[in-house]
């Protein structure tokens, strides 16, 4: 049982843990790490390795295989038995590790994407690893964190958190500093957060009172169901098509066998053909295959700094056509300095303001108090629009005089001018309200944005006069305004009212305007080429931004993405829009300005219903939404909210813009390289049943037995498959459209090489198999198997890419070249080793027959590369 927090007075809860709200110290910290264990839940049931193992053989494939172990057994071929058998259990070990591998990479990916936590250490604010919390640490909570442990509120300031995934209960609810002297259920405890909870607004400060198992959600444990694993399309489609494909190998097997009997063959033969098609047939690697490749594009992106959440993400990068991305921070460096302020009818430099003056005054004590930011030892915490306040009010002269003279440090004036009511910044509202007591008189400061402020202001201060703002006023400010926009420059307005009463939002009007602070936000150095090679990939970049509409197009201009004939629409100008509107103007809609999260959802769907891919970026709390309704939600790791983090299925680690343009860029690779993988071993197995067909229409002895097939299928295969799937993204992956979704990977292109390309190695294998059968059936097997182990092994260059080999060369792929020489390895030791002829069914052959061999097994790779080499020179 958990301890019923809830019902204690907040002073107990901090005498049991030891603690104030100055926090912890390190040591109690450490020791308290060391008594309660870290911060996180406990996997829930998990299947076991026996569970997983046992499941490998609930596949039809796998029956099929079964089925034809039995019957070698049955024509007394009890080798190929026993490898069948040692082959399904080596395969389902195989597997099993797999799965269970594959299961902790998603494991390490989601601990790349582990939650922060702000809490209070030895009096200070830090940010620390969520796992590091422990209970008796006073944490800080805000709008768009995730609450990553429970406890007992402190202070309150209008916290609201969604406490859905405990409760099941969707709306917010508003949280309140009270006492409780009875038991209430879950749902109503107003005092308390819970871990897996969502912050949606306001702030607040609580002290934890459990964590790890020793949490509400540590008691259902049940948040652990999303490690379920979850096909992606590309996995169930082959789902699909190999359980289409073990039916008609069924289909087929029963027809060649009637067909052998009919014949009046002996019931052995038409036993053995019957098995031979199988397991020539299945693709026992293929899912391995694109599973490891999988995994392995995920991990190089990782590495590139996206994080993938989601294993479908990968192959919908592909075909993305559309990039919505957040212009601050992710387009532009996040770095924000005041340039000039327009204060008394004036700009002027920080450097220019003065302390002395009452006017400038209000704006610094403003710019000062109606802020959460702050720098310690250079280190920024907060919000960078925020924190460059800071910086401009340390430029003031007279500031660094610290005790001696009138200047005073932020933490002075924060100490001495204490805040008694806030209305925190949120992006749909643009405002920050804040209320201090200023020599004894109550007064508001407020900041925000000007199409919001502006107009509630009722009075402009000039020197130590207030007098009505008149039109003319008005307008000189908005001239500023639109002076400084066009410069790119981000504008804040600043202002303030004397009132004592409670802070409202309805209330935030007639307000005494003080003047504009307009700051930059260099643009990133890398966004320009990023969004020059977006669109040579035939990828439209769309800006979507908080900012005012004239510097979001000044910026777009400099990055490339605002160009003749764009327009841009502010989010106003776009509810006022019908649909259908909406739909004629989308693709000349270059920025969006002014947007609210509710606009972005519908900026995703208007480009959707167009039949476009859409990644969507957003960092704020309530981006959530327009990140899980976008193809690929993107959300950045710096400066991105715990819940955005949680909505979006790729994660930027350095919230930058060109990292997705390569996350795109791999997730072609990756998609090149799995359909590349699967034409090799779909094209390598429809050549031997092409042969087994052969021999059974022609009545000649069978061409392979099932040993040789497993050989083939598993292993020399097995390993030009990964090596195509190793190939690095060709040089012009991003000149080319995006995929069409719509196109799923057996495309009617891929199903027509394959069976072009079966169909050519298939001449070869029976041209030697007929050779063979000169000599005898017993040559003609051992010659058809080595040609047809040969060919595929060769064929493993054909598919790297659809360009020739001259063209790729060797360079950036040795793994191809290693498979080819580790494959070749294994097959002359069957062919050369005498202790291994028994098992394999091959016979010495005579140094003419070799000959023929390698000749036939590199006809069709010669010939498919002349045609590659004649398609590169007519294009
Ligand atoms: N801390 C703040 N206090 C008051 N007003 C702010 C604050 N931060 C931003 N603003 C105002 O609100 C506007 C929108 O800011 P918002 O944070 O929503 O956009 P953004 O997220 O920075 O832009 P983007 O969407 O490109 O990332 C800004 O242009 C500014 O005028
Ligand atoms: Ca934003």
């Amino acid at each position: 049982m958990l301890k019923n927090y809830y019902l204690q007075k907040k002073a107990d809860v901090l005498k049991e843990f030891d603690t104030s709200s100055n926090g912890l110290s390190t040591e109690q910290a450490q020791a308290n790490l060391s008594k309660y264990g870290k911060n996180a839940l406990v996997e829930g049931k998990k299947k076991t390795a026996l569970q997983v193992f046992l499941e490998q053989f609930k596949d039809l494939m796998v029956i099929i295989l079964i089925i034809a172990a039995v019957i070698s057994a049955f024509t007394g071929d009890v080798e190929s038995t026993l490898v069948i058998i040692a082959v399904l259990i080596l395969n389902a070990i195989l597997g099993t590790v797999q799965h269970l591998k594959a299961e902790k990479s998603l494991e390490s990916l989601k601990s790349l994407s582990s939650p922060s936590a702000k809490v209070i250490r030895n009096g200070k604010k830090v940010e620390i690893d969520s796992k590091e919390v422990v209970p008796g640490d006073v944490m800080l909570l805000e709008a768009g964190d995730m609450v990553t442990a429970d406890g007992r509120i402190l202070e309150n300031y209008s916290l609201q958190v969604n406490e859905s995934s405990l409760t099941g209960e969707s709306t917010n609810i508003d949280k309140a500093d009270i006492d409780f002297d009875h038991e209430i259920p879950l749902g109503d405890r107003l005092n308390m957060v819970y871990s897996g909870s969502l912050v949606t607004y306001g702030r607040a400060e609580v002290i934890v009172t459990g964590t790890g198992m020793n949490t509400e959600i540590g008691k259902i444990a049940t948040l652990m169901n999303d490690t379920k694993e979850r096909r992606t399309p590309l996995q169930k489609s082959l789902d699909k098509f190999s359980s289409k494909l073990a039916t008609a190998i069924l289909i087929i097997c029963a027809i060649v066998f009637a067909l052998q009997l009919w014949r009046g063959q002996p019931l052995m033969d038409a036993m053995l053909f019957a098995v031979a098609l199988a397991v020539a047939a299945i693709p026992e690697a293929l899912s391995s295959i694109v599973t490891i490749v999988q995994a392995m594009g995920t991990q190089k992106m990782a590495k590139e700094n996206a994080i993938i959440k989601n294993l479908a993400a990968v192959e919908s990068l592909g075909s993305v056509s559309v990039i919505c991305s957040d212009k601050t921070g992710t387009l532009t460096q996040n770095k924000m300095t005041v340039e000039e302020i327009y204060i008394g009818g004036e700009v002027l430099k920080p450097e220019e303001l003065d302390l002395s003056n009452q006017l400038h005054r209000y704006l610094l004590y403003n710019a000062v108090l109606n802020n959460d930011s702050s720098i310690a030892n250079g280190k920024v915490i907060g919000d960078p629009t925020e924190s460059a306040l800071l910086e401009m009010y340390r430029k003031v002269p007279g500031i660094d005089l610290g005790e001696k003279g009138l200047g005073l440090s932020e933490e002075d004036l924060r100490g001495m001018l204490t805040r008694k009511q806030e209305i925190p910044f949120d992006s749909d509202r643009k405002l920050m309200s804040t209320q201090h007591l200023i020599h004894t008189v109550p007064t508001v400061f407020v900041k925000g944005a000007i199409d919001v402020l502006l107009d509630r202001c009722v009075n402009i201060r000039i020197g130590d006069e207030v007098r009505p703002m008149t039109t003319e006023d008005k307008e000189a400010i908005l001239a500023q305004n639109n002076h400084f926009s066009e410069n790119g420059l981000r504008v804040l307005t600043f202002a303030y009212k004397e009132s004592d009463q409670e802070l409202t939002t309805e209330d935030e009007k007639s307000f005494t305007f003080i003047g504009l602070v307009a700051e930059m936000d260099p643009p990133r150095a890398e966004s320009v080429a990023a969004v020059a090679k977006a669109k040579k990939a035939g990828i439209r970049t769309v800006m979507i931004t908080g900012d005012h509409k004239v510097t979001a197009v000044a910026i777009a201009k400099k990055i490339g993405i605002f160009n003749e004939g764009d327009v841009a629409v502010t989010g106003l100008e776009l509810d006022k829009m019908t649909d259908d509107e909406l739909a004629q103007e989308i693709e000349r809609i270059a920025v969006y300005a002014r947007v609210s999260p509710e606009n972005k959802i519908r900026i995703v769907n208007a480009w959707q219903s167009k039949g476009h891919i859409v990644s969507m970026t957003g960092d704020g709390v309530n981006d959530a939404p327009a990140l899980k309704k976008a193809d690929i939600g993107v959300a950045m790791g710096i400066t991105g909210t715990e819940v955005s983090k949680d909505a979006a299925s790729m994660i930027l680690a350095d919230d930058n813009f060109a990292t997705i343009i390569k996350a795109v860029a791999n997730g072609r690779t990756v998609f090149e390289n799995i359909k590349n993988a699967i034409m090799y071993l779909l094209s390598g197995n429809l050549s031997a049943i092409i042969t087994v067909l052969f021999a059974s229409i022609g009545g000649f002895s069978v061409p392979f037995i099932a040993v040789q097939l497993l050989f083939i299928n598993l292993i020399t295969d097995s390993l030009p498959a990964l090596a195509i799937g190793m190939e690095p993204g060709a040089p012009d992956v991003l000149d080319k459209k995006p995929r069409d979704p719509k196109v799923g990977i057996l495309s009617k292109d891929l199903v027509t090489k394959v069976a072009l390309q079966g169909a050519i190695i298939a001449v070869g294998v029976i041209t030697a198999f007929m050779i063979g059968r000169q000599t005898s059936p017993a040559v003609a097997c051992t010659m058809a198997f080595t040609t047809l182990t040969f060919a595929r092994l060769l064929h493993g260059f054909n598919c790297r890419s659809q360009h020739s080999i001259f063209k790729i060369g060797f360079k950036n792929n040795w793994y191809s070249l290693a498979a080819f020489a580790l494959g070749t390895l294994l097959l002359a030791l069957i062919m050369f080793v005498p202790a291994l002829h028994g098992l394999f069914a091959v016979t010495p052959l005579t140094g003419q027959q070799l000959l023929w061999i390698v000749v036939l097994a590199l006809m069709p790779t010669i010939l498919i590369q002349i045609v590659k080499v004649i398609n590169e020179h007519r294009n």
